[in-house]
């Protein structure tokens, strides 16, 4: 059987043609790319990817298949999907189905076959763009006329279509595999759940609840709608704050639920979580030119003057020159030097741009985890 033709389409009239992978039909979004040589299960079902074209900058994507364990969330989130080549053969005894069924099952459509480089140079010299990924409308012309006219992620709330309906008590374990990698990591595991946290659920990656309930936090998942009375009615000991999609910016619910708890409750706020955090604070956030996504972004822990590689997947950032006194910087780019971490100078309240969980990515910054559980505890009474 042949494979379909399939287009991407760049705002600028760029037009790139390759072959169909996974589904076809045809989805807009901004055309991001994704540095990780590996994780592309974890990063396709990552829901802060809402609204966007990824493309691996990696070549070969796809040789270990996807497995039933290594989920993000419950199904894929990103528009469109697109890599240089797709690996024909899977080859883990942890897969159960190939990259390409995993495509078309969670209805994602994806091109392959592309000068994915080309792309890439594109997006870093002049910025992400909108674009239009399709395997039915195969002309040019109409295809950059979609691509300029789509919605694109500024000024979008894009968190209330991924966030869940419902609050939930979350039970899933850490994977035994993150601790198999790391021999003082079995050490730190505690089996006893003596905290409760509530996370407000942005579009979480389900790896931080399991690592939340890995160091002893019983979580209560609720929806990032919820106001500042609902969370408190919980009473949990802390609040964590999820990652999630889009341009943080457009969410004045979450930010005013955050400033009632502020003070109130410990808080640590991961990605969009550490946006919501910081302009509830009275900082501003800005967008990225292509963002940082990854799994080798160095970071500097200024209150320890560590070095830290960090997984990313972010596009927005908050605005130094709008930090307010209230905070201060904890944590800085060493690429861009842009903000990567802040805390509350007077209030338990702190945040990171990156992604401690990794999943995937190096775990460096695991150790925030336990930052956290210092904090609730040295604030509980
Ligand atoms: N992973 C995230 O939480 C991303 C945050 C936000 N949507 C951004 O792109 O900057």
């Amino acid at each position: 059987m042949t494979q379909p033709i399939a287009k991407l389409a760049l705002e600028d009239g760029t037009v790139f043609t390759g072959l169909s992978l996974g589904a076809e039909g045809e989805v807009d979004g901004e055309v991001c790319f994704n540095t990780s040589m590996t994780g592309y299960q974890e990063i396709l079902t990552d829901p802060s990817y809402r609204g966007q074209i990824l493309t691996m900058t990696y070549t070969q994507i796809g040789n270990y298949g996807v497995n039933t364990e290594d989920m993000e969330s419950s199904k894929t989130h990103m528009s469109g999907f697109i890599v240089r080549e797709c690996s024909r053969r899977v080859s883990n005894f942890r897969a159960n189905k190939s990259l390409d069924e995993f495509l078309k099952e969670n209805n994602v459509v994806g091109l392959t076959g592309i000068d994915t480089r080309a792309l890439v140079r594109r997006l870093r010299n002049s910025g992400a763009m909108k674009g239009v990924l399709s395997t039915i409308d195969l002309d040019d012309a109409s295809l950059v006329e979609k691509a300029r006219n789509s919605a694109g992620l500024v000024g979008r709330d894009l968190v209330k279509e991924v966030m869940p309906a419902e609050g939930s008590d979350w039970s899933e374990k850490l994977s035994p595999w993150v601790k198999m990698g790391d021999r003082n990591r079995a050490e730190k595991s505690r089996s006893e759940l003596d905290l409760h946290v509530v996370a407000l659920d942005f579009g979480m990656k389900w790896n931080i609840p399991r690592h939340l309930q890995d160091m002893g936090c019983k979580v209560t998942v609720m929806p990032g709608s919820s106001t500042a009375e609902e969370v408190l009615a919980q009473n949990p000991d802390a609040v964590f704050l999820s990652n999630g999609p889009g341009d943080p910016e457009p969410l004045v619910g979450p930010i005013e639920t955050i400033r009632g708890l502020l003070g109130k409750k410990p808080i640590f706020g991961i990605c969009l979580g550490h946006q919501l955090l910081s302009l509830a604070c009275g900082a501003k956030t800005f967008k990225l030119k292509f963002g940082h996504r990854g799994a080798n972004q160095p970071v500097l822990d200024v209150t320890t003057n560590k070095v830290e590689i960090t997984s990313q997947n972010h596009g927005f950032a908050v605005e130094e020159e709008s930090l307010p006194d209230c905070l201060e910087i904890t944590h800085r780019n060493l690429n861009d030097n842009t903000i990567a971490g802040v805390q509350h100078k007077t209030l338990p309240a702190f945040s990171v741009q990156y992604h401690p969980e990794a999943s995937a990515g190096p775990h460096d910054s695991e150790y925030l985890f336990e930052r956290f559980r210092e904090l609730v505890t040295g604030q509980r009474v």
